[in-house]
């Protein structure tokens, strides 16, 4: 397939690196800064493309992988390309098929909510389609993200939700581990020695719950002995109110992903 990237940042490098794995595809790629894309100009199937257009007219699919911010003047340029080229596939948290339809005046959109983690090929990416895109053009795109791990159609109005656990998810699990890693280090915890076992502890916690089929509580009670030195740490956590912040935070993502 001719795959067309716009915005080749954190989210447009990873799809480039993973559906190239295998080298079966041409890639068509743009970035505002060329400084960004240079190390893919070793790539027989890479064509650094000069601006939007040339990289919108030669595929049969185009992800746009822009900041929501920086949408608009991509869909101004797509708006003034007059015939339909393929799928315009849009990664923008917040940016909903029929907005992205209307601003670049194109029928055929998809809609994809991605994640960091895909980059290991562990990590669910959510596609909503608009109805004009058939359903061979459907499982086509599908098959084609399936390097990225696992694919699953959602209603568009669950994007907001899913954005936040899915995508920003990774963000809000690496800010508990650091506070895990720093909390070690306070107690006089060797700073790689500390990564290496909280790593292992949320790998080996996350692996048991699927293993034993168990809800996190259930968990909890099997490792607090009474009177002992989990239910302390328990405590601690709960009078600061650790639980209500995490609520809080992805209360607050999912209303800025509504407001985007
Ligand atoms: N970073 C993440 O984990 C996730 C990001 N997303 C979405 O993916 C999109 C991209 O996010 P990131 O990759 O993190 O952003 P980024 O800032 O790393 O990448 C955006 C790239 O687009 C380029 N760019 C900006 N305007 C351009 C234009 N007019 N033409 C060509 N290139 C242009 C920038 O130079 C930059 O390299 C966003 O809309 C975000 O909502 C979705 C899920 C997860
Ligand atoms: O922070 C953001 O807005 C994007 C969407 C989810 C992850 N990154």
């Amino acid at each position: 397939m001719r795959v067309g990237i716009i915005g080749v940042g954190n989210i447009g490098s990873m799809i480039l690196e993973v559906l190239n794995d295998k080298a079966e595809h041409e890639f068509y790629i743009y970035n505002r800064s060329i400084e960004r894309v240079r190390k893919y100009e070793v790539f027989e199937n890479v064509k650094i493309c000069s601006n939007v257009k040339e990289v919108y007219v030669q595929s049969d699919c185009t992800f746009l992988c822009v900041k929501p911010q920086q949408t608009k003047q991509v869909y101004d340029t797509l708006f003034e390309i007059h015939e339909e080229h393929g799928v315009l596939v849009s990664t923008a948290a917040g940016k909903r098929i029929e907005e992205i339809s209307q601003s670049t005046g194109k029928k055929n959109v998809i809609r994809i909510m991605p994640t960091i983690t895909s980059r290991i090929s562990i990590g669910i990416t959510a596609v909503a389609c608009s109805k004009h895109v058939d359903s061979s053009t459907r499982h086509e795109f599908e098959k084609l993200l399936s390097p990225l791990g696992e694919v699953m159609e959602l209603e568009e109005e669950k994007f907001d939700a899913f954005t936040v656990l899915n995508s920003s998810g990774p963000a809000f699990v690496a800010f508990i581990l650091e506070s895990f890693i720093e909390g070690a280090i306070n107690i006089g915890v060797n700073p790689d020695y500390a990564r290496d076992i909280v790593l292992r502890t949320f790998e080996g916690s996350v692996k048991l719950l699927e293993h034993m089929s168990i809800e996190p509580s259930r968990l909890k009670y099997l490792v607090s002995s009474p009177g002992g030195v989990t239910i302390r740490g328990l405590y601690e956590l709960e009078k600061d109110g650790v639980k209500g912040a995490i609520m809080s935070a992805i209360y607050e993502a999912f209303k800025r992903s509504q407001e985007l």
